[in-house]
């Protein structure tokens, strides 16, 4: 079966053991009101992903706020809360885009471009990910207070983080976690392998931590936004709650294609729903909570951007600012691939079976290893670490045990390799036990950035990755030294006695270098690198003398009135973490500023 079909197999599943009342599914669709013109809100909201989730959470909170949500997918697919499956739902849930090509990368790639997944739905980006919980570390908050952003400090931002969830682990870091919030923390599905690599790194002197803790420099098992077993996504556990709130219109399938300005002052927006196009009023501000891709291109097609490339589409300049200029990311590599002599990976198999799902809807909040369809991505493990080739003794490797094989040849796979590639390093082993090292670069010198292709806002914008394009190639020496510290760990003692052993070791493309020398791993960094999907930056938050900066530390636009992007795209450096969390707190943040700022209207 291709991955459609499974697909398919599954969502019967759980409809049929929903009908037969095997299983039942806590989910209501969301109704949609009438249509109007020129309708007028305090608050319009463009996109529910996560920070927009948090957003009309905490501002519907204020009933006399009349808040609209415009969202340009849909409702979250029927599997999209079972953690195993949902990742593999993204197809119908991504916005499909995928970078330019670039010289010298993707060289493995089918089409040489790099899969750039991003969530299209209510709950955005966090309908669609592996559910991995980190906040990062107090060095890059701490950062982004130095950079010019009052308020942004760890010791401000810690409040946030911990507002936010509700830590469910045994193990944690007391002080540093939060226990009543919205968005639930558990430990995912884990397998033997998960707890080899944890034994593993431990032997070989890595500490055991929290890593959303006092520090990340150590190994652990994954913590997932998970809630009873099911996915904590931005929709379930920030929208559901509080969707019949009678201050909030929601409109599903609604494609803002620009801000409506005048005298450099937001005033609404242009919606585009049932094919024409609408116009809604914001009588306080339009908040732009659209992503690190869209955000940035709804501001090009707004007149926000700079000035050259705007008049190259025909667009009237408005304001000049450095919008999309710097993308940051966190590549990652995926051929480093060990298989097993006996099941310490993930058995799939079992992810199809009625029990499993009977058990997950049923028994979610029971014993943690009671079933496979709770793997978030069948991720269990990581690691946190610091090359010697890092500056000021930052962590800047992340290893991800991922209990499966990564790339696909398969057109709706999300990490696609070309033949060539895939019948090198990845056909002979697929019916092995095998488990992938994920290698993550988490603070690259290299940055992409993202521009109009056409003024139409239904055309994608172009994306350039950038990866690995630092001049000093700091980029790939760290991925490297990443590599062999990732070799090291699974090829230890440890592991052995599960019969480890290096596969798919020769990429085609790369037989010329001999295996494990620096300018093989350059070679295969080259070819099979991908995105980790944190992009950043592309709205970069910093004071106006920044020449970088988009908005100021309260996330409003410079120069323009009435008008704040609230999303990942404002992180202004790269961070030591995965960006689902940051962009929950950037929009809980954001909703207290946005209440400082008008609740004294209302007294
Ligand atoms: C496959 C994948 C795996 C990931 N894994 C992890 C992980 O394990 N852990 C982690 O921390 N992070 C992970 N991430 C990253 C994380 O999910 C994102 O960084 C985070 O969700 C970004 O939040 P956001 O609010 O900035 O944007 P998004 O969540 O992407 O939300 C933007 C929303 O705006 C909507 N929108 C865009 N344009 C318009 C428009 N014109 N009109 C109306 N609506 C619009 C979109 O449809 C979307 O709903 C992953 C991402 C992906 C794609």
């Amino acid at each position: 079966q291709n991955l459609r079909e499974l697909l398919e197999t599954a969502r019967e599943k759980v409809r049929r053991l929903e009908r037969s009342g095997q299983i039942k599914r806590d989910y209501e669709p969301y109704l949609q009101s009438t249509l109007k013109d020129g309708e007028e809100y305090d608050f319009i909201i463009v996109g529910a992903g996560s920070s927009g989730s948090a957003l009309v959470h905490r501002l519907s909170e204020i009933s006399e706020w009349k808040i609209l949500v415009l969202e340009a997918g849909g409702e979250p697919d029927i599997l999209t809360d079972i953690p195993y499956w949902s990742p593999f739902t993204y197809a119908d849930l991504d916005w499909g885009y995928y970078s330019e090509e670039e010289e010298n990368l993707a060289l493995g790639l089918k089409g040489r471009r790099i899969s750039l997944a991003r969530g299209k739905g209510l709950g955005g980006s966090s309908l669609l990910n592996y559910m991995a919980f980190t906040r990062g570390v107090k060095e890059d908050y701490d950062s982004w207070a130095e950079l010019g952003n009052p308020g942004w400090s760890y010791k401000e931002v810690l409040p946030y983080f911990k507002k936010l969830e509700n830590c469910t682990l045994d193990y944690r870091d007391e002080l540093y976690r939060g226990f009543r919030g919205p968005i639930s923390v558990e430990k995912p599905y884990l397998t033997v392998g998960d707890e080899t690599f944890v034994e593993a790194a431990e032997n070989l002197g890595y500490r055991y931590v929290d890593f959303n803790g006092r520090t990340n420099k150590g190994v652990s098992y994954t913590q997932s936004n998970l809630k009873n077993g099911l996915r904590c996504s931005g929709e379930r556990c920030y929208i559901k709650p509080v969707k019949n709130r009678k201050n909030l219109t929601i409109r599903l399938n609604t494609h803002v294609t620009k801000i409506l300005i005048q005298q450099n002052t937001a005033y609404g927006v242009e919606y585009f729903k049932n094919g024409r196009i609408y116009n809604a009023y914001a009588n306080k501000e339009v908040i732009l909570s659209a992503g690190a891709y869209n955000s940035p291109q709804i501001l090009l097609l707004s007149g926000i951007g700079l000035k050259q490339h705007l008049l190259k589409f025909g667009i009237k300049p408005i304001r000049s600012l450095p919008v999309g200029q710097k993308l940051f990311d966190h590549p990652y590599f995926f051929g480093l691939i060990f298989s097993f002599n006996q099941s310490i990976a993930f058995n799939a198999s079992e992810a199809l079976q009625d029990e499993a799902f009977i058990k997950l809807f049923n028994e979610g909040d029971g014993p943690l290893r009671d079933g496979p369809l709770r793997s978030t991505a069948t991720a269990g493990s990581l690691l946190f670490t610091t090359t010697e080739l890092a500056e000021n003794n930052v962590t800047d490797i992340e290893f991800f045990l991922i209990s499966s094989n990564f790339a696909l040849n398969q057109d709706d796979a999300l990490v696609q390799v070309n033949k060539e590639t895939y019948d090198s390093a990845f056909k002979p082993y697929e019916d092995r036990f095998i488990s992938t090292l994920l290698v993550i670069h988490l603070h690259p010198e290299s940055y992409g950035r993202i521009e109009l292709r056409s003024a139409n806002p239904f055309v994608h914008p172009k994306i350039f990755a950038g990866f690995f394009t630092d001049p000093d190639k700091k980029d790939v020496k760290a991925m490297t030294a990443g590599i062999r510290e990732g070799l090291r760990i699974m090829l230890s003692p440890t592991f052995e006695k599960y019969g480890v052993e290096v596969v798919g070791k020769v990429i085609a493309g790369c037989r010329n270098y001999e295996y494990n020398s620096d300018e093989y791993w350059e070679c295969a960094l080259r070819h099979i690198t991908t995105s980790a999907y944190h992009p950043m930056g592309t709205c970069k938050m910093g004071p106006r003398n920044d020449p970088d900066s988009v908005v100021d530390y309260q996330m409003k636009v410079h120069g323009i009135r009435d008008l704040r992007v609230v999303d990942a795209s404002v992180i202004p450096i790269t961070l030591t973490a995965h960006t689902n969390v940051p962009a929950f707190m950037i929009g809980e943040k954001a909703a207290d500023m946005i209440k400082e700022d008008y609740l004294l209207d209302l007294k």
